[in-house]
């Protein structure tokens, strides 16, 4: 057995294998002590061979489904090796087979997966190390992605798909991992996988087509060579049944909101930042279905840039909103439905247990009403929306007709398929059923006639049905019994008649169980033709869920619908935030806050205010607003008119990728760095605190100069909130016309400070830091110290005056792009005067050439 064993475990030298023995999934040498260490079994060591010890850990077979998803979370590949044939007819050592490798990115297992979140596995493909080919599949619910960016894109979608695993060519993970992140668990398959033609050919083969073009994908080689090597692995993992993933969908970035991981971190919008925080998914997910759920969160991080299409969304919003009845319906409904995606995957696969299929026939019971009151809505979005429910109804009442209403989870457990469907199974059940019967006639009989009232006739596995008789009527049993077994009190015993009648019923029980087998299989066999229409209720369900969790959410959190429009403002009038307003105790109410950005008037807004003021919120709910109104949801706000935005940054707070050998300050610059480069004037730019990782003077320098480039760089006049307690920054709203300066208000009151939370134009003078370390339960002689020291500082700072250099970089500075044709160097303006005097509209393109040619020497000249 251990040489069967070896063999396979070289074919799976990198999973724990999990070797089927008797009743027993055993484990052997380090893989036994991974398992006992993961799943507190206990290690035992045996004798192999002479002089020899391997490590053993096992648990029972029944255990597997408590005990896998253990190994898998821990990040484990498990191959699982069942006996392929009986034993007891095995002449030699049983047959033993892989029969599923599972692993963290590919698992149809309830236990493995989370009902709320999509389980990914990805893959990545890359010839020049800058434009990457990325796939996404859960194979839980069919769906699979691909497509192809950059290294920021490819990092950003790796951060929302969060995938489980990430499939690479051999030998390239120090090369994903340096782009990428460590955090990510990848698997490197042979290079051959990774080819344009195997990939193409696995791909066209799975969807039965000549070409790609139907998906729209043909064009993405990388990504479509990432595609392949997904599937390529899941032959490779034995997962061969795979016809719900019915098409390879491109992800089309440029229909949504780009926002960069950090964004999505700092604005805690799926996780909160510290543990016991709240994300706003957990104040917008009121969804009823898991699939909602999991739409929900794709959601919120691809919100949408197209006025029809969110205000499609924010229609349907209103309409649940108002109308209470469907509301309530809807609420009804959903909650019958269950997660419909992943059940039909499980039919596709094989998977699907008889309590499964009960459950999609009450989900399709439950689409049936949706459907009508969908389809009489008077908005149009809501009856296009019925209009793609499909109630299944003939597999719906079929289910209905053949399977018992509550059926046991396991099939061979027997009692799935209905009274009346089938002649042969109904006659084979009158014979088991009424075998039993008749033995329990038998026993009474044979009680009658011995004279033993404790007889008991009754079944062990080994020697089938027998008498039990206690040692103390052993005299009295008849000398036609064959004796079986000897207990301490009691003795066995088997009769002609009773083997007769045991062959019979067994007979019966065993044919049941293939009559039984034979029509489940035949009905889920007959589920498969649905997949496409039930993945498509999904969709449509998970839409409407997560659309009438907006519904609820406005209503509880009174919040109002936006005005999105294509203007290149952000109008938020009382807009307050979402977390933090839930978070407050009842007697401190939320301050709601006025926010006005512009591409115009007012572009960038230098928010200055002590700690602890609000800044930060503020900074935040803005962000929140608008992108909650972008993915179709109401917001905290008494009104908000928001002109679309294309991409969302932040740079917020300090980062953890020390981890990674940069320091704060690295990272600080880095994601500043990311942001200048991507901006464009739709953009919307959250800075809080920049530049305060490094020394005062270098901040403010930094952070002027950043704020400065915002405001003059004519493809970068993003709209800007820029928090600081550098207050000399609100010297640049007097020299740039569209900077202006607020600041969140406080109270002195008898040398304490009221926080007002109103955010109010102007400057401010002081932060009041030493305040919050008081408050903080500083030490007072250090609280003392630092005043005195504050106050020696500033008394120096005013004598040198502040304002003097400050002055000077007004006056010096020298702006972007324009200041190319304002400075005296000679050369730079013959250039310019060069091509002042060009009468463009008479230049043959030749000359244009050569003009070009000319000015090209005159600046090279200049060098
Ligand atoms: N508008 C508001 N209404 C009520 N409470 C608020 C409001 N804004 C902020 N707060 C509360 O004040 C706390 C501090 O706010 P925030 O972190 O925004 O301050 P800050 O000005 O950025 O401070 P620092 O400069 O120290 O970073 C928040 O955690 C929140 O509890």
């Amino acid at each position: 057995m251990m040489k069967q064993y070896n063999e396979i475990k070289r074919q799976h030298p990198d999973a724990v294998l999990l070797f089927r023995v008797g009743d027993f999934y055993e484990t052997f040498s380090d893989d036994a002590i991974t398992a006992s260490e993961i799943l507190g079994i206990t290690l035992t060591r045996r004798a192999n061979g002479a002089a020899q010890f391997v490590e053993l850990a096992g648990f029972p077979h029944h255990a597997l489904d408590t005990y896998l998803p253990k190994l898998v979370r821990a990040g484990k590949r498990v191959a699982i090796c069942d006996q392929l044939e009986d034993p007891k007819l095995a002449k030699t050592i049983v047959k033993r087979g892989i029969t599923e490798l599972v692993t963290p990115g590919v698992s149809i297992n309830d236990n493995v997966l989370v009902h709320k979140e999509n389980n990914f596995l990805a893959a990545l493909y890359s010839t020049d190390g800058k434009l990457f080919g990325i796939s996404f599949l859960d194979i839980s619910t069919g769906e699979f992605l691909t497509t192809e960016g950059n290294r920021d894109e490819t990092d950003k979608l790796l951060s929302s798909f969060s995938p489980k695993e990430i499939l690479i060519e051999r030998g390239s993970k120090r090369k994903f991992g340096e782009n990428f992140g460590q955090d990510y668990l990848f698997y490197e398959l042979d290079d051959w996988i990774f080819t344009d033609d195997a990939s193409r050919e696995r791909l066209l083969a799975h969807f039965k087509t000549k070409n790609l073009k139907g998906f729209g994908v043909q064009h993405l080689t990388l990504g479509i060579v990432a595609s392949g090597a997904i599937l390529h692995y899941l032959d490779i993992t034995q997962h061969t049944q795979i016809s719900h993933i019915t098409s390879l969908r491109q992800i089309d970035d440029s229909r949504y909101v780009k926002l960069d991981k950090f964004t999505v971190r700092s604005l805690e919008l799926i996780t909160p930042m510290n543990e016991g925080g709240k994300s706003l998914l957990n104040i917008l997910d009121k969804t009823i279905s898991p699939m909602g759920s999991r739409m929900l969160r794709r959601w919120m991080v691809f919100p949408l840039k197209d006025v029809r299409s969110i205000d499609e969304r924010l229609d349907v919003v209103e309409n649940f909103f108002r109308e209470t009845e469907l509301k309530r319906l809807l609420e009804e409904k959903l909650s019958l439905i269950g997660d419909l995606e992943r059940i039909i995957s499980k039919a596709a696969v094989g998977r699907i247990s008889p309590r499964e299929v009960v459950q999609l026939k009450v989900a399709l019971m439950a689409i049936e009403p949706i459907r009508e009151a969908f389809l009489s809505s008077d908005n149009a979005v809501i009856r296009g929306m019925g209009e793609k429910l499909d109630p299944c109804s003939a597999i719906r009442d079929r289910i209905e007709r053949e399977i018992v209403p509550d059926p046991p989870v396991q099939l061979n457990k027997g009692g799935v398929i209905r009274k009346g469907v089938d002649e042969q199974l109904d006659e084979l059940r009158n014979i088991a059923f009424s075998g039993k019967d008749y033995l329990l006639q038998l026993q009474q009989q044979k009680i009658d006639e011995t004279g033993i009232p404790s007889l008991k006739i009754a079944f062990n596995n080994v020697f089938g049905y027998y008498i039990e008789v206690r040692n103390t009527h052993k005299d009295k049993v008849p000398d036609t019994w064959i004796r079986k077994q000897t207990l301490v009190n009691a003795e066995r015993y088997i009769t002609e008649e009773l083997k007769a009648y045991e062959e019979k019923i067994l007979g019966a029980e065993e044919k049941i169980a293939i009559v039984e087998a034979t029509l489940y299989n035949a009905l889920v066999e007959s589920l498969l033709e649905y997949i496409p229409a039930i993945q498509g209720n999904a969709a449509v369900i998970a839409r409407a869920d997560c659309l009438l969790s907006f519904a609820k959410v406005a209503g509880e959190n009174r919040y109002i619908r936006p005005e999105i429009n294509d203007s290149d403002a952000i109008d938020i009038k009382g807009g307050r935030h979402p977390v933090i307003e839930k978070q407050l105790p009842p007697d401190e109410p939320y301050v709601a806050n006025d926010v006005y950005l512009d591409r115009d008037t007012q572009q960038i807004i230098i928010i200055t205010g002590p700690n602890m003021a609000g800044k930060s919120a503020l900074l935040r709910q803005t962000a929140l607003i608008t992108l909650m109104a972008q993915i179709g949801c109401f917001v905290p706000a008494e009104s908000a008119k928001i002109g679309l935005v294309d991409k969302i940054f932040t740079r917020v707070g300090a980062s953890d990728n020390i981890s990674l050998g940069e320091s704060t300050f690295m990272v600080e610059m880095n994601e500043a760095a990311y942001i200048i480069n991507n901006i464009t004037e739709r953009s919307l730019v959250l800075f809080d605190e920049l530049g305060r990782g490094t020394s005062t003077y270098d901040g403010i320098s930094i952070a002027w100069s950043i704020v400065e480039y915002i405001h003059e760089h004519p493809r970068a006049k993003a709209k800007t909130l820029f928090a600081t307690h550098y207050h000399e920054l609100n010297e640049m709203e007097k020299s740039f016309k569209r900077i202006k300066n607020y600041n969140v208000a406080v109270k002195e009151v008898d040398n304490k400070v009221i926080f007002l939370r109103k955010l109010v134009p102007g400057g401010s003078e002081h932060s009041f830091g030493i305040h919050v370390a008081k408050m903080a339960g500083m030490p007072q002689s250090i609280t003392k110290r630092s005043e005195a020291i504050l106050q020696q500082m500033e008394a120096a700072n005013r004598r040198q005056g502040i304002n003097k250099p400050i002055k000077d970089i007004v006056e010096n500075r020298e702006g972007y792009q324009l200041s190319f044709f304002q400075l005296d160097d000679p050369v730079l303006s013959q250039v310019r005067d060069e091509i002042l005097n060009l009468d463009v509209n008479n230049l043959t393109p030749l000359e244009a050439l050569n003009k070009l040619n000319e000015i090209k020497k005159i600046v090279k000249g200049k060098q």
